[in-house]
């Protein structure tokens, strides 16, 4: 368990300690909206909410810094708090990772204090927005919905997420590349994203359905760039054991079914491809307090 510790300033309830869980969030197709307010900045676009994703644990006390989001999380609340967590998938390749790290401690700190989860999600949102680490991470592992379709950009209670219906035991495998930072990523990618994200947007709005979402999943990412031809000629003999793939900056998702998810494991690990298994979360982010 990674701990970090800050020094107290507001008081929390030394007794009191809250576990939070957030699910990770693997956008498949994205267009980033830009306002010069970080509130109605973020993404349209299409994904999946995935657990498990991080558990921590926040309670009051004093320590040293740590990730400079759950920093400026707590300079937001002005407290100090020991932040602890837990998670078995990587920061930096496109697990929403930083986003579930700051929505944690955003939801942690205010139910420590009291206060609204909905203004923790939006504080959790801006500090993404102004690091430029996410746009719709946030709003997506804040609320869930398993395959989500954010139909209205910007921070919890601002945006607007719609669910996608998926079938029953859904099993989603994922695969890590390479590390890239989300703020390289989006200015590498700004021209192209502009342009086939608003196309595959409308085309996802225009019929919401699974089979879409994972057709157009793999479409997205092949126009994008990060589905190469290699990684399909690798992927390609497993094809059925799944419903389809693809991959968002350096994390291979691949869909498949709880019935075939040892069969589809197996066939990928053969290939070198070697997999984390997760489940779609339909529950999004909760808050557990303890004494
Ligand atoms: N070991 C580390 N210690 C501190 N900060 C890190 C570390 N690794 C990555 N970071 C920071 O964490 C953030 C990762 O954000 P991002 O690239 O959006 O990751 P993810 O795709 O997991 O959401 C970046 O701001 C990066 O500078
Ligand atoms: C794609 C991204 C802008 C960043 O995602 P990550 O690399 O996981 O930080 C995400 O927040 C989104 O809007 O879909």
């Amino acid at each position: 368990m990674r701990a970090a510790r800050f020094k107290a300033k507001q008081g929390i309830n030394n007794l009191m300690k809250v576990i939070v869980n957030v699910p990770l969030h693997v956008t498949s197709i994205w267009l980033p909206r830009y306002t010069n307010d970080p509130m109605t900045t973020g993404s349209l676009g299409a994904g999946i909410v995935i657990r498990p994703g991080l558990v921590m644990t926040i309670e009051g006390g004093e320590g040293t810094m740590g990730l400079r989001h759950i920093d400026e999380v707590l300079r937001r609340y002005n407290v100090n708090a020991v932040v602890k967590y837990e998670t078995q998938a990587p920061l930096g390749f496109g697990y929403g990772m930083s986003a579930a790290l700051t929505l944690g401690t955003a939801l942690g700190v205010a139910a420590l204090l009291r206060k609204p989860l909905l203004e923790a999600a939006q504080v959790a949102h801006e500090v993404e927005v102004n690091l430029g680490t996410g746009l719709g991470d946030v709003i997506a592992e804040f609320y869930g919905g398993g395959i989500e379709i954010r139909v209205k950009p910007g921070a919890p209670g601002v945006g607007v997420i719609d669910k996608i219906p998926y079938p029953n035991n859904l099993v989603i495998l994922t695969h890590e590349f390479t590390r890239e930072d989300t703020n390289v990523m989006l200015l590498r990618l700004r021209d192209k994203l502009e342009v086939l994200g608003k196309e595959f947007m409308g085309e996802i709005m225009r019929e919401p359905t699974y089979e879409n979402f994972v057709r157009l999943s793999m479409e997205f990412s092949r126009r994008i760039g990060f589905l190469t031809r290699d990684i399909e000629d690798n992927v390609r003999p497993c094809i059925k054991y799944l419903d389809g793939y693809y991959v968002k900056k350096g994390v291979l998702v691949l869909i498949t079914h709880r019935d075939k998810a040892d069969e589809a494991s197996q066939c990928l690990s053969e290939r070198g491809i070697h997999v984390r298994r997760f489940k779609p979360s339909d529950a999004g982010a909760w808050v557990r307090i303890t004494h």
